[in-house]
């Protein structure tokens, strides 16, 4: 089941308590897609994931249109737009077992649609198994784990075999192992069965690595809609890039080619005037000498050998904020790495956006690249 967004803006409040919570957006939503939305508090992600529910309304000038396929459910209820809710405090009966729970929106339905009673045990039973939760069917939720209470919030919004999955930070209050866990496993329950999911989240590796398509958003507004590859690698704008991941960042004033900042140089191809420049940690490599493009020295502050890469902490003079490099660990060794060693610090490629440029700027070297 498609979804298709259009003009859907959101003001709360009147006078001079009126807030914009949504600046109208335009999305779509292929069938069959898993969507993260994702932003910081206040960003607007629940806001959109209530009005696509039919539990907010979208402001009504401006023409707000949702169309799940051909349907238009602009104005239907959310009892009638046949979704899936999953919300981060798991809303499960505590006065039922894991069984009821799971069975109860088919229990409640009207007689004319109602499955039979054996019909009901079975797809409760089928879900129960898809989730691994066949053998606690007769606990209470309070005799669960956070993760498996998800899992079977889970198991009952799909009971309804619902056209749309809307998921509200759905592993927010669990452990990062957890996370990861009902993650992959959401993955294949959604690729499984074939649903349309929107997830809301504030967690970059959750919605990079369980995303189709990430919309990040920001005020509002959505900020970028693409792969999670895409939003990391060519970033809209200064906000996604900063929101994505670790950044390094290199103010200073451009003259006849190179940049200074303190004792710090780097030839760049720009304008002269005053430039900031950011790198992600694993674009800053580290040398026992400069080159002569990139003079930029620093301490080593920090080390962290946890994990696929090493990464290493770099302070220096002529630096605001350290900065993070992540290395390999076979440079870690060949370096003999250590804490209080003086290195150079030589980007690979850096990205500029300036104020009102719609497209980022990558540096000569990752342009070759
Ligand atoms: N019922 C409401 N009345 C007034 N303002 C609201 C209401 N709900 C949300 N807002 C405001 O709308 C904006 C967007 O809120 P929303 O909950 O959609 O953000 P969010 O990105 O989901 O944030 P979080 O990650 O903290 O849940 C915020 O400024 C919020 O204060």
């Amino acid at each position: 089941m498609s979804i298709r967004l259009h003009n859907i803006g959101k003001h709360f409040g009147s006078g001079r308590q009126r807030t914009q919570a949504l600046e109208p957006v335009n999305l779509d939503i292929h069938d069959g897609e898993l969507v993260g939305l994702l932003g910081p508090s206040g960003s607007g992600k629940t806001t959109l994931l209530r009005i696509i529910a039919g539990l907010e309304h979208a402001d009504p000038d401006g023409g707000a249109r949702i169309l799940f396929g051909e349907r238009d459910v602009t104005n239907v209820h959310v009892r009638d737009r046949r979704i899936g809710f999953v919300f981060q405090h798991y809303a499960l009966f505590r006065h039922m077992t894991v069984f009821d729970n799971v069975a109860f929106g088919l229990t409640v339905m009207p007689r004319r649609n109602r499955p039979t009673s054996g019909e009901i045990r079975a797809r409760v039973h089928r879900l129960l198994e898809m989730v691994q939760l066949e053998q606690l069917a007769h606990r209470y939720p309070a005799q669960l784990s956070g993760g498996q209470q998800q899992r079977v919030s889970l198991a009952r919004a799909l009971a309804l075999r619902p056209d749309v999955l809307l998921l509200d930070e759905p592993f927010g209050a669990l452990d990062a192992k957890v996370r990861q866990d009902l993650r992959r496993w959401l993955r294949h329950l959604h690729d499984e069965l074939g649903f349309t999911s929107l997830f809301v989240t504030h967690d970059q590796e959750e919605a990079l690595e369980l995303s189709d398509r990430v919309a990040v958003m920001s005020n509002g507004r959505i900020e970028q809609i693409d792969t999670p590859d895409a939003v990391y690698r060519s970033p809209a704008n200064h906000f996604v890039f900063e929101f994505l991941g670790d950044v390094n960042h290199l103010e200073g004033e451009v003259r006849d080619g190179t940049l200074t900042c303190g004792e710090a140089r780097l030839s760049v191809e720009l304008p002269d005037g005053s430039e900031e420049l950011l790198l992600r940690p694993h674009e800053v490599r580290l040398a026992e000498a400069p080159t002569p493009e990139a003079h930029l020295p620093v301490t080593v502050t920090a080390i962290s050998p946890v994990g696929a890469e090493v990464r290493v902490e770099l302070t220096a003079d002529w630096l605001g904020e350290p900065w993070l490099a992540t290395v390999r660990h076979a440079d870690y060794e060949r370096l003999g790495l250590s804490r209080g060693q003086r290195l150079y610090a030589i980007p690979r490629r850096w990205h500029r956006f300036p104020d009102a440029s719609p497209a980022p700027a990558l540096s000569p070297l990752a342009r070759a690249a």
